[in-house]
C-alpha cells in the first residue's frame, strides 16, 4: 500500500474513500485531504482524524499517491496550479473525475505521469461501491495494486484495458445508483396507489432490492433463473413481468444507458477543449 495518500478535494467521494481506507486499517496519519476552504476540512479532520491542508502543493509534496477528487469543471485550474509539485514528486495520480480522459489530465499536470482513471459510484459511501479503473502506460504493476487496494476499501474493482470502456462503466455503475433510486420512487408511488402507507411501501421496496441484490451476488444461478424462480406459472409475478416486457423495459434501459455513455463522451470533449 501507499505510504502517504493525498486527496485533492474533500467532498462526498473523497470522504467515502477515506472512510473506507481507515475502516480497512489504513492509518489516518498517512492521509491528507485538501480544500481551499478550511471550514469544509474541519469536519473531515475531526471525524476521520486525517491531516488536512488548504495548500494543494504542500499536500502533494509529501504524497506517493494523489487522488484528484474535485469537480471536472475546475480540474484544469487545479492541476495546472500544482504542476510543479507533481513533476517534482512524481506520485501515482488517481483521477475520479467523470468525463476527463487520462491524456488530458496528464498534460495539465505537465506530462509523463503514471495515471489511473477511476469511475466510482456513490454506494462507496456505505462500502458497497463499484469502480471501473483504467491505467495509462506509465502505471507499474505495483501501482495498479495500490489503486486496486485503495478502491477495494469501498467496494469492488473492475479494470478495463481500453479507456473508452469507462463510458460503459459510467452507464453500468457510475450513474446507475440513480436508476435504482428512480425504481424505488416509482415502486413507492405505485404502492401508495395500491393503498399502502408511503413509508411502508418504501421500506418494503428497499428491503426487496437489498434482498434481490444479495441473492444475485451470492447465488450461482443467473438473474434470469432467479427471476423465473419467483414466477409461478399463471401467477402474479408472471403478470407483472409480462407487463414490463411489453412496455419494453429492456429497450428503455438500453436507450438510457446509451444516452449516458454518449454524454460521457460529450463531456470528455467539452471539458478537454473548453475547460
Ligand atoms: N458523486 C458521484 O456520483 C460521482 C461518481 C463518480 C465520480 N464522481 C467524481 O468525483 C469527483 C468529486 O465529486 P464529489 O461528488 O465528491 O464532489 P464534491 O463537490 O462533494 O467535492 C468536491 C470537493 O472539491 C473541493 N475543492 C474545490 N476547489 C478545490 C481546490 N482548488 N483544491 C482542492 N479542493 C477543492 C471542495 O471543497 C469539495 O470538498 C468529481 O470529479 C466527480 O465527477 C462523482
Ligand atoms: N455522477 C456523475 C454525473 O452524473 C458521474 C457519474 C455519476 O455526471
Amino acid at each position: 500500500m501507499a505510504n502517504h495518500i493525498t486527496f485533492i478535494g474533500a467532498g462526498n467521494m473523497a470522504s467515502a474513500i477515506i472512510g473506507g481506507l481507515i475502516d480497512s486499517g489504513f492509518s489516518p496519519s498517512s492521509i491528507t485531504a485538501t480544500s481551499p476552504d478550511d471550514a469544509m476540512l474541519a469536519p473531515v479532520r475531526e471525524r476521520l482524524g486525517i491531516h488536512t491542508d488548504t495548500d494543494n502543493n504542500a499536500a502533494v509534496s509529501q504524497a506517493d499517491v494523489v487522488v484528484l477528487a474535485v469537480k471536472p469543471q475546475i480540474m484544469r485550474q487545479v492541476c495546472e496550479a500544482m504542476r510543479d509539485s507533481v513533476q517534482h514528486q512524481k506520485p501515482l495520480i488517481i483521477s475520479i473525475a467523470a468525463g476527463l480522459d487520462a491524456d488530458t489530465i496528464d498534460a495539465w499536470l505537465g506530462g509523463g505521469n503514471a495515471l489511473v482513471r477511476c469511475m466510482p459510484n456513490t454506494p462507496s459511501l456505505v462500502g458497497y461501491g463499484a469502480s471501473g479503473l483504467f491505467a495509462n502506460a506509465r502505471v507499474s504493476a505495483e501501482q495498479r495494486d495500490v489503486a486496486t487496494e485503495l478502491m477495494e476499501a469501498v467496494g469492488i474493482v473492475e479494470w478495463v484495458e481500453d479507456e473508452a470502456l469507462l463510458e460503459a462503466v459510467t452507464a453500468v455503475s457510475g450513474s446507475a445508483p440513480a436508476y435504482f433510486f428512480l425504481m424505488f420512487e416509482a415502486m413507492e408511488e405505485a404502492g401508495v396507489k395500491l393503498g399502502l402507507p408511503a413509508a411502508t411501501a418504501r421500506r418494503l421496496a428497499i428491503q426487496t432490492a437489498l434482498g434481490a441484490a444479495t441473492m444475485a451476488k451470492q447465488s450461482d444461478k443467473d438473474p434470469a433463473t432467479l427471476k423465473q424462480n419467483v414466477m409461478s406459472p399463471g401467477g402474479t409475478t408472471e403478470r407483472a413481468i409480462a407487463h414490463l416486457e411489453e412496455a419494453n423495459l429492456r429497450g428503455t434501459m438500453e436507450e438510457a444507458m446509451q444516452a449516458c455513455a454518449k454524454r460521457a463522451q460529450e463531456m470528455a470533449k467539452e471539458l478537454s477543449t473548453n475547460n
